[in-house]
């Protein structure tokens, strides 16, 4: 598939030409499509379109914003299939996590849909007997989104959905490895039939487009997802020219295995956490903090687990773990794994390219499990976004908690125990925006607020009803007859 940048309703090729191809990661002979390299020509076009949509656009009733929502996520629920296929085939999740992220994207678009006819303010007394005093929301203008790779249709919807149905126009920068998915998605917002210019789509180089989102004044709200360094830099940018930002970035997040914990579960909940798309969440379990009490009985339970987990080809039915999502990504998990060892970290299992020739043309990396893994160890410290799991002993519960908050980063965090003081404890002492007990660090409910403390965001959350935090502004309004 030969991808177009998507300006004015209308798709249109580069200005420069130029494409890029996006490659399949479990065969790296494969092209899936090429995308536009796009320049600044193509984002000056986007701009302009969705700054001359914002004032019809906003005038909308609510519920009519949101009936084209319906219709977008009908489209996408229709077309889960070709559009989970596209997905695994460009950055390697196995194809049910593939389907099921387009079902959730299509649950996001109807969550959002029916806010457009929920309430938007407040009434206030006010001092002056006679007046009216009270407070409604309106738009920021035009957003930009920059959006990663790795949750190609959910982190994009999370963010455009809540931008649209509160009456911004949106500038859409997706992640190039992910170009043939990022474009099926915006067919479905073509179909649905939003007005010229409410949704564009610019796709290029990151420091070219979406540098260009930050710094243009335009764009009067910048909502990015991906790496610390990208991250900051963002809204270092976004904050020198007055624009409003929103930055969701990396973690390096535990979950802390109690005494008292069902150790099958938290074996499984460990897997499920960490390695499933192959370890590349933000919300992935990296850090594994055992009391010692079950330090080895655990450590057994969870090798003996992993030696039974598929590598393959995320479209294969029975496959469990697909490759890392590109060269680059797979290089970056053979040097983690590489400093690991270096470190004096003990590589117990994985860390390799499986030997099944049939896997030879692919990033493939087998789970990794390090052992006596210490705190100050750089695989302990940085995100590294990939199948590999570091395993630290904790004296009891209160050094596992002091462990787990050890960390530059706050997205999410987990415990596995029977002990409700122990779950209560843990929900009051963990530095993470998302705590959960009795279950794995990812997995993450559209209709609650997400997002992290510390290194991990700008202090803000996504999703359910605090996306209105972000894409409106309130105004604060006094009537007096
Ligand atoms: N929080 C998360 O969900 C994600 C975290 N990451 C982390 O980032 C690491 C590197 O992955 P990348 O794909 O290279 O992340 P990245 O931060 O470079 O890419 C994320 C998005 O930002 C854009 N971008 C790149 N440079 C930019 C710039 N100068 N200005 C504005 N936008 C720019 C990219 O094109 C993409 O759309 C991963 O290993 C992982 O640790 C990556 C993707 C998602
Ligand atoms: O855990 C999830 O479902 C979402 C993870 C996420 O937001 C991310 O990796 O960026």
């Amino acid at each position: 598939m030969t991808v177009d940048n998507y300006i004015g309703g209308e798709w249109r090729p580069p200005a420069s030409g130029r494409r890029v191809p996006s490659t399949n990661p479990a065969r790296r002979s494969e092209t899936v499509g090429f995308a536009p390299d796009s320049d600044r020509a193509d984002l000056e076009a986007a701009v302009a379109a969705a700054d001359s949509a914002r004032r019809a656009w906003r005038k909308l009733a609510g519920a009519q914003r949101g009936a084209l929502l319906f219709k977008a996520a009908d489209l996408l629920e229709s077309r889960m299939e070709e559009i989970g296929r596209a997905m695994t085939r460009e950055m390697g999740k196995t194809i049910g996590e593939a389907k099921g992220e387009t079902a959730r994207g299509a649950a996001i678009l109807r969550y959002y849909a029916g806010e457009g006819m929920r309430p938007v303010g407040d009434v206030i007394p006010s001092t002056d007997a006679d007046a009216l005093m009270y407070t409604t929301r309106v738009p920021l203008g035009v957003v930009g989104v920059i959006s990663p790779w790795n949750f190609p249709v959910a982190i994009p919807l999370w963010k455009i959905a809540p931008a649209l149905i509160y009456g911004n126009t949106v500038v859409w920068k997706p992640a190039i490895e992910t170009a043939v998915t990022a474009a099926l998605v915006m067919e479905c917002f073509h179909a649905a039939g939003f007005p010229a210019g409410v949704l564009n789509m610019v796709m290029g180089d990151g420091a070219v487009i979406g540098q260009g989102i930050a710094e243009h004044p335009g764009i009067h709200g910048v909502t990015f997802t991906g790496s610390n360094a990208v991250g900051k830099r963002v809204g270092q940018i976004a904050l020198a020219r007055g624009a409003k930002y929103q930055l969701e970035m990396g973690g390096k997040n535990p979950i802390v295995v109690a005494a008292d914990a069902d150790l099958d579960l938290a074996a499984e909940a460990t897997i499920s956490g960490g390695l499933r798309s192959t370890g590349q969440k933000c919300t992935a379990t990296s850090r594994v903090i055992v009391v010692r009490d079950v330090y080895e009985p655990f450590k057994e339970k969870l090798l003996a687990k992993i030696k039974s987990l598929r590598i393959g080809d995320g479209l294969d039915a029975d496959t469990w773990l697909g490759p890392c999502a590109s060269q680059k990504q797979y290089e970056t998990v053979l040097e983690y794994i590489r400093k690991g060892r270096e470190e004096g970290a003990e590589l117990l299992v994985g860390g390799e390219r499986p030997g099944d020739p049939a896997l030879a043309d692919g990033f493939f990396v087998s789970p990794a499990v390090f052992d006596r893994v210490t705190a100050g160890m750089t695989i302990a410290r940085e995100e590294i976004f990939g199948p590999v799991l570091a395993l630290m002993e904790a004296r009891d519960l209160e050094e596992a908690i002091e462990l787990a908050n050890d960390t530059d980063f706050g997205l999410s965090a987990s415990l596995y125990t029977r002990d409700l003081a122990n779950a209560l404890t843990f929900a009051r002492e963990s530095e993470a925006g998302l705590v959960r007990v009795n279950a794995e660090t990812a997995g993450v409910e559209l209709q609650a607020p997400f997002g992290g403390m510390k290194g991990s965001s700008s202090h803000s959350r996504e999703q359910g009803q605090a996306a209105i935090e972000f894409f409106t502004e309130i105004k604060t309004v006094f009537v007096k007859p």
